[in-house]
């Protein structure tokens, strides 16, 4: 199984510039993570930061107990080669063709010798369905076949973390899904931690389990898919509307004006998506069934129309092994206090310790945009204390770390 990466309290200049600041995430071992993001919000400086190629002034990465933002530099190399990372464009050298490329990183880090490396390069680019294509230079290729090249070359040293800066870029609708398929199968082969960025809001909507968004320096959120694809913050749905009213402008800086925000608040939320399945005949993603009891561990700190979303996940029988009743006429939720801890009957892990689910907290970011009547105009505006909902969503959005 792929390794939990820890991020707390991550901030990254350059000179003057403040990229982000404040930044904590854990990306649970195995699940597919999306951070999004409007362009220039530093999503790739976080993809860097993460493998160590950029160092953030303040904070930790912390990957199977090594810090790697103060750790020596050998254990920065030992740390490194759990990660496979696929760059935008792929990365490849021009001047090899697409055998030498993906054989690359095992010539370079392993003593493999050449049978072997022809036997791993050979099943990776069957995975990424380029076999035959060995002797090809990445100038002779299409775009999307150099991104399946870049994700072989990626996967040859059986990488435990795998990090995608925006493989949609470049791409047309139908190979960026298909893409994305191969992604999700890939997971279910390997069951590797994948943090994938994008712009790509169908990507957002389909492939992962956890999603997270940079915006103006800080991380607005980071949780459970359906947080974020149900959220009413401006900011959100205007970016899964893909509208240019709201907070996000050309600039980074944009005021928005009350009128703006007024047309946004009558848009609604756009409706989930399923989540994109394995492609029949592989292995089913054993993340599912953990992220599922995780996150029902933390199920009522989340908003209700996130609860909403994840319930109907639920079988029957999983509604009522975690004591939540099934709605009688399709409204959602009915929730009571499970009668007993969750736990499958097929779990063989010991329970969690109690601080686990304390950990809980740490993936709910405080908003930089706190709705109250002191608020700059892009925060909204605000709502009644009395709604539930808005009192829920408070304590999505408005939570200090380390708060219960
Ligand atoms: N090595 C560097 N030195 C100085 N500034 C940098 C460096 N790398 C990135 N930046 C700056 O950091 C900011 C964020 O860049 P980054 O590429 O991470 O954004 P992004 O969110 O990935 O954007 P996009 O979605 O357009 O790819 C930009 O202003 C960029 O100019």
């Amino acid at each position: 199984m792929g390794v939990e990466v820890v991020v707390d309290g991550l901030s990254k200049s350059f000179g003057a510039q403040s990229i982000w600041r404040d930044v904590s995430l854990t990306l649970p071992p195995g699940e597919i993570s999306v951070l999004l993001g409007p362009s220039g919000t530093g999503k790739s400086v976080f993809l860097k930061s993460l493998v160590g190629l950029l160092k953030p002034e303040q904070g930790k990465v912390v990957i199977n107990g090594v810090d790697i933002c103060t750790c020596p530099e050998r254990d920065l190399y030992e740390v490194r080669k759990l990660f496979g990372v696929l760059f935008q464009d792929g990365a490849l050298f021009g001047s090899m063709n697409l055998f030498d490329n993906i054989a690359f990183p095992l010539r370079e880090h392993t003593r493999k010798g050449e049978s072997e490396i022809r036997r791993i390069v050979l099943e990776k680019m069957e995975m990424v369905g380029l076999i035959g294509a060995e002797d090809k230079l990445p100038g002779e290729i299409s775009g999307g076949m150099r991104k399946r090249a870049g994700l072989a070359r990626a996967l040859v040293l059986d990488p435990e973390i795998i990090l995608v800066d925006e493989p949609d870029s470049g791409l047309d609708p139908v190979r960026t899904v298909l893409l994305n398929q191969l992604i999700v199968d890939l997971n279910a082969q390997i069951d590797a931690t994948i943090l994938i960025v994008t712009h790509d809001i169908n990507t957002a909507r389909t492939v992962p389990d956890n999603i997270g968004m940079l915006y103006r320096r800080n991380l607005v959120m980071f949780g459970p898919r359906e947080v974020l694809l149900t959220s009413a913050e401006p900011v959100v749905v205007q970016f899964l509307n893909g509208r240019p009213d709201g907070p996000i402008g050309m600039s980074e800086e944009k005021d928005t004006g009350a009128g703006e925000l007024a047309r946004l608040s009558e848009l609604a939320v756009p409706p989930m998506m399923p989540q994109l399945e394995v492609t029949p005949g592989m292995p089913e993603r054993t993340a599912v069934r953990r992220r599922k009891e995780r996150v029902l561990r933390q199920l009522r700190t989340l908003a209700p129309s996130a609860q909403q979303e994840i319930l109907k996940t639920l079988t029957p029988e999983e509604l009522a092994l975690y004591g939540f009743s099934a709605p009688a006429t399709g409204s959602w939720p009915q929730q009571a206090e499970p009668a007993t801890a969750p736990a499958w009957p097929q779990q063989a892990e010991p329970a969690l310790p109690q601080n686990e689910v304390a950990d809980v907290p740490q993936q709910v970011r405080p908003t930089p945009h706190p709705r109250d009547p002191e608020a700059p105009p892009w925060a909204g505006k605000p709502e009644p204390a009395a709604e539930p909902v808005e009192s829920s969503r408070r304590r999505w959005f408005g939570r200090k770390r380390g708060e219960q």
